[in-house]
């Protein structure tokens, strides 16, 4: 597997010629059992048959599991020498009841799969220009459209809330990004310290090696009253960047954190600041106490991760770099924080000769269960519809008994994280944002307090101020977030990171440059891979598409093989009962099949030394979201028993105690039988 001198990368240099006349039928990359290709690559014809693909219709080809042995993917963490990264051995694997912290040896064929700064799976080819890792051109060889411009011109705000979903359905979904992905030498929470244009917003003089800065057009309705042109952009860290490829085959860009679903946002991505986070006594995670709360520990390099601009202001060391980036955000990394150390600290109770080492693993263990359980039987149906999950395997129909293992790890699946999905498909749920949030007491009548988002960009000093945490939290669980539509609040579109400023970025410009500078096929192909018909007029993509915004897609850009895989997707009507159209929808579904079937320790497997036993299984299926807000809050006494979904009458707000309608785990099932004699007996079952 592991080749010192470099790794195999799936395009064949013969393959990438091909590519000019169009990408190499998928099956050339993608095994043919990939879920989107019942009937191939070019896939059922016409919109009528791909529609049959999805919950409403007749598709028949069962899941046979997806294999993307293509990638043969084999880096290893990020020494200091950052060309230490291709030769750092595979480790000796132990068959651990616990997860490793790196998520190592999670596969025990190919120990490193899913570990930090490997790369990203891609689905299709890369389209670089030159093969290699210059940007795309338009394919009549001139410029694309500023981003920016499209940015303008397709997703503007226009806001209008979900009726049905909470505003925490878009923090979850951010949580889980960051558990899963982070793209090498990006910025995600604070301007990036390398400037590709000049302070008054013009291309810098000195263009280094990764800068690809965005063009603000003429007459931008905001930058232009600045006399801006110029929008910083970094490109990502690549393998040719740190060594690993020679330079020859296309540059592959690289996770930072683990691919695995295992809340390395809580927990850290590698064994240092594992250990950084930790108490170490009592199997609990560092806090601090400030007015008899606790608190995440205050970050290291404060100015590195936050913009506070008073000595005393707090900023927190988190598993993950980007958490202090906005306080809804950082609010239910918190609330994870509290729930590890809840747990750990009845486990100790329960268990009192465990060592802090054991508390940790187990307390640990069940939070990670937790979370699945919330992702994959919460959050996800709301996103990909439950008939799509079921029908695509990611969950089961009938939902297993309480106590019934699923038995569908299968090894040769890699759990990476798909580029396509990361650096598109996700990302369009940054429209789910909300420009201004909302403060609530415990009756939820109107908002105490409404903040706007860019004031709190790095900067949480918000929560701890008097009964904030709880306010937030529960509006978080009460107001809604912004429907998932082509608009996006200009907080994010035109105030990014603006730090007190009048203007700051565009995260849509940028999220259109990112899926350039990571050379994503375009929307056209993904399109095709997923099995819609391609696209050879503009008037082609009307099946998912209205005509007004094809009519705006052909004003931006010359060919239909140009549109970028961020804005197609993003224009496309949504499948019936699910938040994406057909094209993100299907790098979803792809995407959430791999994490679950290749993660040995995904927390209803059977047969690995980290199985539940069938009544501990049973307890973490009571896990939901709103006993997780319960739980963790300071003085929250009532919930909704759905937290992703607004309060009704058939949702109404319940007390946190009521047990029958918002379930509790009863850990006396970890009950250690194995106890020395009289340990522990006192704790009884309730
Ligand atoms: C206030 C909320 C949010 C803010 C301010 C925010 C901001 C950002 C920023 C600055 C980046 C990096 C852009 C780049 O340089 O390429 C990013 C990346 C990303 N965001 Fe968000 N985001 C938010 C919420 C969300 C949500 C709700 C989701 C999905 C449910 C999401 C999904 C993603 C994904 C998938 C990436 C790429 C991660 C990677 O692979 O590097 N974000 N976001």
């Amino acid at each position: 597997l592991f080749q010192p001198s470099g790794y195999y990368n799936p395009l064949e240099p013969s393959l990438l010629q091909n590519y000019s006349a169009g990408y190499p039928p998928a099956t050339s990359y993608v095994s043919h059992r990939s879920l989107f290709h019942a009937s191939g690559p070019s896939g059922p014809s016409g919109p009528s048959g791909y529609a049959n693909t999805f919950s409403t219709g007749g598709y028949s080809g069962a899941p046979t599991g997806i294999d993307s042995g293509y990638l043969g993917l084999g880096s290893a963490p990020l020494a200091s020498d950052p060309h230490a990264i291709c030769t750092t051995p595979v480790p000796h694997c132990v068959d651990s009841k616990y997860r490793t912290i790196d998520g190592s040896c999670n596969n025990l064929k190919n120990p490193l799969w899913g570990t930090p700064n490997t790369q990203y799976a891609r689905l299709l080819p890369s389209k670089y220009a030159d093969g290699i890792h210059s940007p795309p051109v338009s394919v009549t060889g001139t410029e694309l459209p500023s981003p920016r411009l499209v940015s303008i011109v397709l997703f503007q705000d226009l806001p209008i809330n979900d009726p049905v979903w909470t505003l925490i359905t878009m923090t979850w979904g951010q949580i889980i990004t960051h558990d899963m992905s982070m793209s090498m030498g990006t910025r995600q929470g604070k301007a990036h310290s390398t400037h590709c244009c000049s302070e008054d917003g013009h291309l810098a003089e000195y263009q280094g090696p990764t800068c690809f800065p965005i063009k603000i057009p003429d007459n931008d309705p905001l930058f232009g009253r600045f006399n801006r042109d110029c929008m910083n952009f970094v490109r990502s860290t690549t393998d040719i960047d740190t060594g690993c490829n020679a330079g020859h085959t296309p540059a592959e860009q690289l996770v930072v954190v683990t691919h695995w679903m295992d809340a390395s946002f809580v927990y850290g991505s590698t064994d240092e600041m594992a250990r950084r986070l930790r108490e170490f006594v009592g199997g609990r995670l560092l806090t601090e106490f400030r007015y008899g709360r606790p608190w995440p520990p205050a970050a290291q390099n404060k100015s590195a991760t936050c913009d506070t601009q008073r000595e005393e202001e707090p900023c927190y060391e988190f598993g993950d770099t980007r958490a202090n980036q906005n306080p809804q955000l950082t609010v239910l990394q918190i609330i994870f924080l509290r729930e590890h150390n809840r747990v750990a600290t009845v486990l100790a109770h329960i268990n009192p000769h465990w060592d802090d080492e054991t508390l940790y693993q187990e307390a640990r263990r069940i939070v990670i269960a937790e979370y699945q359980h919330i992702n994959y039987y919460e959050w996800l149906p709301i996103i990909l519809g439950t008939d799509n999950m079921v029908k695509f395997g990611l969950i089961q129909d009938p939902a297993p008994a309480h106590k019934d293992y699923v038995n569908d790890y299968n090894d040769h699946v890699e759990p990476n994280t798909i580029n396509e999905h990361a650096t598109a498909g996700f990302r369009y749920l940054h429209s789910s944002i909300q420009g201004y949030f909302h403060l609530f007491s415990e009756y939820r009548q109107r908002p105490e307090v409404t903040v706007r988002l860019s004031d709190t960009f790095n900067r949480p000093e918000i929560i701890e101020d008097g009964d904030n945490m709880d306010s937030l939290t529960r509006g978080l669980s009460t107001q809604s977030q912004e429907e998932i539509d082509p608009f996006f609040t200009a907080e994010i579109t035109n105030y990014l990171f603006r730090n007190g400023k009048p203007f700051g970025r565009d995260l849509r410009a940028i999220d259109i440059q990112r899926g350039r500078d990571h050379g994503l096929a375009s929307y056209n192909d993904v399109r095709e891979f997923c099995g819609l018909p391609r696209a050879y007029k503009f008037q082609d993509f009307a099946d998912y598409i209205t005509p007004e915004r094809i009519e705006k897609l052909e004003s931006l850009y010359a060919s239909v093989d140009d549109v970028d895989l961020s804005v197609g997707g993003s224009l496309e009507r949504h499948i019936e009962n699910t938040l994406l159209g057909p094209t993100f929808l299907c790098l979803s579904l792809e995407q959430f099949y791999r994490t679950r079937v290749s993660d040995r320790f995904f927390y209803e497997q059977p047969h690995s030394p980290n199985t539940f036993t069938p009544e501990q299984l049973n307890e973490i299926r009571k896990a939901s979201l709103s006993r997780l807000l319960c739980d963790n809050s300071d003085n929250i006494h009532t919930m909704q028993p759905k937290g992703f979904i607004k309060v009704s009458q058939s949702n109404p707000l319940l007390a946190c105690n009521e047990y029958n309608h918002i379930p509790a785990l009863d850990l006396n099932y970890w009950k250690d039988e194995h106890a020395p004699y009289g340990y522990g007996n006192e704790y009884k079952k309730k």
